[in-house]
């Protein structure tokens, strides 16, 4: 067990610890978990971490259960200053074991008790919220290649920034990296890096992007430019998912980069104030950090997989009487209030089962345009919902929390992200790797039988018998093989009753088991063959890829310099992802072999093969099948 799945075993329910916080809070540091949540349930890490080996098992799919819930905890902030001088009650309790129970506002209201992964009470520290949130579990997860999200969601002043990015003022200056008040986002980002200098096995790139969503129009912090000219946000037909067109994404070798990035954005983000708050945060944002692994697995294949984390610091919903807002304070805050609503019309719709497959308004807000890949999509997700504890809030706060208990039943169907060449390489060596074993298993049997006829054998003792015995009929009487081979009179002989077979039935069974072998080794050596020539196709479509790219630079910089040629529009980041995309499409080259297309090289060798009189490459059907549906292999129509 390493260290960070120790750190997710669940707490004793109710467990309550000594405070060492500064807080004038009359709540001790509480921090309550369900057994539910935060072990790695889904996730072996020993598994997955470290050799190649690992890796291949466990990638793909999300191991155990196909689906996820969002994990959802909730951090309650101590009182601030202006509550403790109104003398306002604290109507929030911790019962324990991940629970909350809110006193009723009146006399005769009955207390209401709600139950998530986790409660954060008003002590718990910066640090507890990073070890017992399950923040590390994501980062985790994006590092092997699924897409992480985790959002925090509040009234406004509820402590969304402070659980994020740490207390106002932190970033006004150079931030002292061993200042405790670092949100978790800035204690992620450490994380992540021990995280990555764990796996020498593994080559890692990452990059970083952070934007706003202010009054509906996104702009990027870290290049808004003197207008704060907004982005657009467009649907990508390639990773079926909305994508900001030109943001701007940072190379982040070291840690110093990323934290870079979290400064510059955190100064340029939008912040105001208002009668509840002083710094408060005028848009939404989120920060995503894209972590690329390539590593090599067997022979030389290579795999690329695609993590990311988003960190989103939602607005604070508002209620404009309490918060005194007017003129663009107002504007901001009936903005925010609006995106709010279709995020939570979405979360309701997704959390209702009756409703499932239906319409979800993602289209109505920029802002869960962004989010739907990780509110309903392929991505592991995580709620942070942040509360006052104060009975003038208890209007906002019920209303949180009955928010965050209806996100905590949408479930998400997390996937790794890689390359449909290079996923299908790897589903090929594992079957090859199966049949090699049952090749071995074959090969066992035969032997057995072989040594079985022999005289000699029969001098054995009855001990060694019986282990052979028992060697020998492993793999017929479990039907392990099944090369279509029939046995010669079409009824398998009683294999337990191996020594008691005539000579006949033995020299039968011998001749079976080599026909069996034979078809294996055919089917063996077709599959290796598959895989080379998709090696080379793989090679092929790079190739191919990069000579389109340098033709369309080359198209648009002659467009660009000729004077009799009239300007074109330059390419947009999408024309360009269009044009990688078209090129993705595989042509089977040995259905056309034209050099312009695919090169001399490539041309050469085929003719070379006809010449060689080899019959032409042809795949077994089920992989050509499978090839169909990825549109790998597929000829070119046009
Ligand atoms: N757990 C906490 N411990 C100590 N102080 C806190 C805590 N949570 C919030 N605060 C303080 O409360 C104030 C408001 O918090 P913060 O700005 O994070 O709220 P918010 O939910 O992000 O508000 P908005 O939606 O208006 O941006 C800040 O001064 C912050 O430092």
């Amino acid at each position: 067990m390493n260290k960070s799945q120790r750190r997710y075993q669940p707490a004793a329910p109710g467990r309550k610890r000594r405070s060492n916080s500064p807080s004038k809070s009359k709540s001790s540091r509480t921090i309550t978990d369900s057994n539910a949540s935060l072990e790695l349930a889904n996730f072996d890490f020993n598994q997955s971490s470290g050799s190649s080996e690992n890796l291949d098992q466990s990638t793909l799919t999300f191991p155990a259960s196909d689906e996820d819930n969002i994990s959802v905890v909730i951090r309650v902030r101590p009182l601030n200053e202006k509550e403790v001088k109104a003398s306002d009650d604290e109507v929030v309790q911790f019962p324990g074991n991940g629970q909350l129970l809110l006193e009723g506002n009146l006399v005769a209201q009955k207390p209401r008790l709600f139950s998530y992964h986790a409660v954060f009470g008003p002590g718990a520290t910066q640090t507890d919220v990073l070890h017992f949130s399950g923040v590390e579990r994501l980062l985790q997860l994006a590092v092997e290649g699924f897409s992480c999200t985790v959002f925090c969601y509040g009234q406004t002043g509820s402590g969304k920034t402070h659980t994020l990015t740490g207390p106002p003022g932190l970033f006004d200056r150079k931030p002292d990296p061993l200042d405790q008040n670092h949100g978790l986002v800035f204690s992620s980002f450490v994380f992540l890096f021990q995280l990555l200098s764990q796996r020498q096995d593994t080559h890692f790139v990452l990059k970083a992007s952070f934007l706003e969503i202010y009054n509906e129009k996104v702009i990027d912090l870290l290049n808004p430019g003197s207008a704060r000219k907004p982005l657009a946000v467009r649907w990508s037909k390639k990773s079926r998912g909305f994508f900001v067109e030109n943001l701007f994404t940072v190379d982040c070798e070291q840690l110093d980069d990323l934290l870079a990035v979290l400064e510059e954005g955190m100064r340029n983000r939008s912040v105001g104030a208002h009668s509840m708050n002083d710094h408060s945060s005028r848009s939404h944002t989120i920060l995503t950090v894209h972590i690329t692994s390539e590593m090599s697995a067997e022979d030389g294949v290579f795999i690329t997989k695609q993590g990311k984390i988003n960190f989103v610091d939602l607005a604070g919903s508002e209620m404009t009487k309490k918060t005194h807002s007017e003129g663009k304070t107002l504007e901001e805050a009936n903005n925010i209030n609006k995106s709010l609503m279709v995020l939570g019309y979405c979360i309701a719709s997704l959390s209702d089962s009756k409703k499932k497959g239906g319409h979800i308004p993602y289209r109505d807000s920029k802002l869960t345009k962004l989010l739907a890949d990780s509110l309903a999509g392929n991505g592991v997700t995580l709620m942070i919902a942040c509360v006052s504890p104060a009975k003038s809030n208890f209007t906002e706060t019920l209303n949180t929390l009955r928010y965050a208990a209806r996100a905590k039943k949408i479930r998400t169907k997390p996937v790794i992200v890689m390359d449909p060449r290079e996923a299908l390489i790897l589903s090929l060596r594992r079957e090859v790797n199966a049949l090699q074993e049952e090749n071995d298993t074959l090969r066992n049997a035969l032997q057995l039988n072989a040594s079985a006829s022999e005289p000699s054998r029969s001098r054995k003792t009855s001990a060694e018998k019986g282990s052979g015995r028992r060697r020998s009929v492993s793999g017929p009487v479990r039907g392990e093989w099944s090369s279509g081979v029939p046995w010669p009179d079409g009824v398998s002989p009683d294999l337990s009753k191996l020594a008691d077979l005539k000579p006949e039935d033995l020299a039968k069974m011998a001749e079976h088991f080599l026909r069996e072998n034979e078809a294996l080794r055919k089917e063996n050596s077709d599959l290796f063959s598959t895989r080379e020539a998709l090696l080379r196709d793989q090679e092929l479509v790079c190739r191919e890829n990069e000579r389109l790219l340098r033709k369309l630079e080359d198209v648009n910089s002659v467009c660009c310099r000729s004077p009799i040629i009239p300007a074109r529009p330059t390419y947009s980041a999408d024309k360009v992802q269009a044009a990688q995309t078209e090129a993705e499409v595989w042509t089977n080259p040995l259905a056309q072999s034209d050099s312009s297309v695919y090169g001399p090289k490539f041309k050469e060798d085929i003719i070379s093969e006809r010449k060689s009189g080899k019959p032409p490459h042809r795949l077994p059907d089920s992989i050509q099948k499978e090839l169909d549906k990825r549109r790998i292999g597929v000829a070119s129509k046009s």
